[in-house]
């Protein structure tokens, strides 16, 4: 049986102020009965994750450099990530593959060198619209899904956010026949590369305009583990009923 998970991504908003976003947010929910993960910008995670220290609730980086230390100016190492209170870290977003041309690979040393730090990944795949359009959306996943995701990968350190492209920050959703889809074809693969007890137990995300109305629908597909949450998960107000409807599904 998997675990649910509600794993929300700041993605680059938020200062200290916001903190009090998750305080409310574990007010809320003192004893949740998914995970809980959230990812702020690296600037707030040591700050956050003072504040849950009693709390389940996971903190997560948005991505980490593929070296654990180095002259890499502006980058971020998952060792440092770990340091700083995470305990996962996003990697492959749609926002790092096209704003920093992050090519499969990349993700993968990624994924390696947090796993190393002891962290768990969060490791995205997603077409965009063109490639939807052209029917070659499974294709997409699967190459994305085979070249991002490391031999090494263990239930425990990985889970796997599909995000259309088209769905991120549009307010436009797949139909849950759409979601389906490509979850039940990334569950068939992680079972026939990781073996049927390894992929039956990675957990699923969904990604993309994920809101307090359409969770429901979406928590109920085939094979969906939880979300990954963008703009709603800015404030406890929005993020709260998503995770209620989590809890509930
Ligand atoms: O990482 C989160 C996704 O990109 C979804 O963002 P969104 O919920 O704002 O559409």
């Amino acid at each position: 049986m998997r675990r649910r998970l509600a794993a929300g991504n700041w993605k680059m908003n938020g200062t200290s102020a916001d903190l009090e976003q998750i305080t409310a947010l574990m007010a809320a929910h003192p004893a949740p009965t998914v995970d809980l993960l959230l990812c702020p910008p690296a600037t707030l995670i040591h700050a956050a994750a003072r504040r849950v220290a009693d709390h389940p609730m996971m903190l997560g980086g948005q991505d980490c450099h593929a070296e654990p230390s180095g002259a890499h100016t502006g980058d971020i190492s998952a060792e440092q990530l770990a340091d700083a209170g995470a305990r996962a870290v996003i990697l492959g977003h749609s926002e790092r593959r096209q704003g920093h041309a992050e090519q499969n690979a990349q993700v993968c040393a990624k994924a390696r060198a947090a796993q190393d730090a002891g962290l768990m990944t969060v490791i995205c795949l997603g077409e965009s619209l063109d490639q939807r359009e052209a029917q070659t959306t499974l294709e997409v996943i699967g190459a994305q899904l085979a070249d991002s995701v490391p031999d090494t990968a263990t239930a425990d350190t990985l889970v796997i956010a599909y995000e259309p492209i088209w769905a991120i920050g549009t307010g436009r959703i797949p139909t849950p026949d759409q979601i389906a889809e490509v979850h039940d074809f990334i569950r068939a693969r992680l079972q026939q590369r990781f073996g049927a007890d390894m992929g039956s137990a990675v957990r699923l995300l969904y990604g993309g305009s994920v809101k307090p109305d359409n969770a429901a629908t979406v928590f109920a597909v085939s094979n969906v583990d939880g979300a990954l949450v963008g703009g709603a998960s800015l404030t406890a107000d929005q993020f709260s009923p998503i995770i209620t409807a989590l809890e509930t599904a």
